[in-house]
């Protein structure tokens, strides 16, 4: 057996975040070295996400666990792969999803695939001494992403009046990426206690943002102005702000449900256009539903020169559902989640398929998380240049920037993406 061969892959069930049972799999390697990876889950999917399996035991966790998908890896994935090399990523994953033969991985669960691409991937880094975002990367790998750090929710993600699901910071004229973490860091103590000067809410989400109730979309972009102010960096010049409106979650009959009004999608993207005149607005993330494609198309023919427009539940990370909104000119980027899609070689494909016609690829977490950092060797690894990963706040974010921060001070070869990262 050559050194790199799978030796056994074991799943087993930990918790995410929320604390949902999601899995972990640790893989061993012939020559004795093992590797964990954990996967994460969301709470805004989208309709056309590969299928995540739990299981229906409404006794256990409210019916999500996700027994079956740990069977599967352990009675069908593992048996299949054993004594394969570990740095044949491609040949693999593409294994995994011809045993699975669903387009949307229904039936062995896209959980359960990722699990083990993901912990393939860190056996073929580990195998090679490299680190995993080198590995991915090679010499190509050279910034280290911009943070787009998710401060304050509404949405789905918060229990409040607000309608856009994040409010994210992205200091793009830090020198270095911990510079950048400091930067946010400070406005986002600078947001709490305006936060409890007015008497609001200081209670987190998902993601570590603040879920204030406030009277309006605005209310919530003035504060993140004024506690930038309070932090003395600059708005516009040192940050700038990014929105995800997760609009498919306000999708109601023909308009979108919005500050208690039933909007079109013209008039959402007219909104937009005045959100972006009156505040630094660098990037908005599924600001129509993951259906509209036609409302898509004139969102960015009206803003796409200005601002970077992001499909997270549009695209699913999918290269198909990408390859049609390159076709149709639907956005000028594209989010990128590994779960969404389920394996490391599909994602990697997605990535190539949104730089080859120019867009940004964007390298994202899920609300709920695990303590898994892969997220963050991914956008070092494939020059991603932005990564939204979660507030400055709570485990499992922190653990990302903390990879990030390790990374940037033991490579003396990358520097800080900043501005360049959204340069076109
Ligand atoms: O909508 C999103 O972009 C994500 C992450 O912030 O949320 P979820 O994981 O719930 O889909
Ligand atoms: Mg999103």
């Amino acid at each position: 057996m050559m050194d790199d061969a799978i030796r056994s892959i074991h799943a087993m069930e930990i918790l995410d975040s929320r604390g949902n049972p999601t899995l972990a799999v640790q893989l061993e390697l012939a020559d004795g070295s093992a590797v964990v990876s954990r996967v994460p889950s969301g709470a805004s999917t989208g309709a056309h996400e590969a299928v995540e399996l739990r299981d229906h035991d409404k006794a256990r966790y409210g019916g999500k666990g996700v027994l079956k998908a740990i069977d599967h890896v352990n009675t069908i994935i593992a048996p299949a792969l054993k004594g394969m090399s570990a740095t044949d990523q491609v040949a693999i994953d593409q294994r995994m999803i011809e045993m699975d033969g669903d387009p949307q991985k229904a039936r062995l669960g896209a959980n359960a695939i990722l699990s083990v691409s993901l912990a393939v991937a860190a056996a073929g880094a580990h195998s090679r001494r490299q680190p995993l975002y080198r590995y991915l990367g090679g010499l190509n790998a050279a910034l280290l992403p911009v943070p787009l750090l998710n401060v304050l929710n509404g949405g789905a993600h918060a229990d409040n009046n607000v309608d856009i699901q994040e409010f994210m910071l992205v200091p793009v004229g830090a020198s270095t990426f911990r510079e950048a973490m400091q930067m946010a860091q400070e406005t986002y103590q600078a947001l709490k206690s305006l936060l409890q000067a007015k008497g609001l809410r200081t209670a987190v989400g998902d993601e570590g943002g603040f879920a204030p109730d406030l009277e309006s979309n605005r209310e919530a972009l003035d504060l993140l102005v004024e506690a930038m102010e309070k932090a003395h960096v600059k708005p516009g010049e040192d940050m700038v702000l990014a929105l995800d409106v997760a609009a498919t979650e306000l999708k109601k009959d023909d308009g979108y449900q919005f500050e208690g009004q039933l909007l079109t999608g013209m008039q959402l993207i007219d909104y937009y256009q005045l959100l972006v005149r009156d505040y630094p607005i660098i990037s908005i993330e599924d600001g129509l539903s993951e259906d509209d494609w036609d409302h898509w198309q004139l969102l960015t023919d009206r803003l796409g020169d200005r601002i970077q427009l992001v499909g997270d539940d549009l695209f699913v990370t999918n290269p198909e559902r990408i390859a049609r909104g390159i076709d149709e000119a639907s956005a000028n980027a594209v989010l990128i989640k590994p779960n969404q899609i389920g394996t490391v070689t599909e994602t990697l494909e997605a990535i190539r398929l949104a730089r080859s016609a120019g867009w940004n690829a964007v390298v994202s977490h899920r609300s709920g998380e695990t303590e898994d950092t892969m997220i963050a060797d991914l956008a070092v690894g494939v020059n991603g240049g932005q990564i939204k990963t979660g507030a400055p706040a709570r485990g499992e974010r922190i653990a990302k920037y903390n990879r990030l921060l390790t990374i940037e001070q033991s490579d003396s070869a990358l520097t800080y993406a900043g501005w360049e990262a959204f340069r076109r």
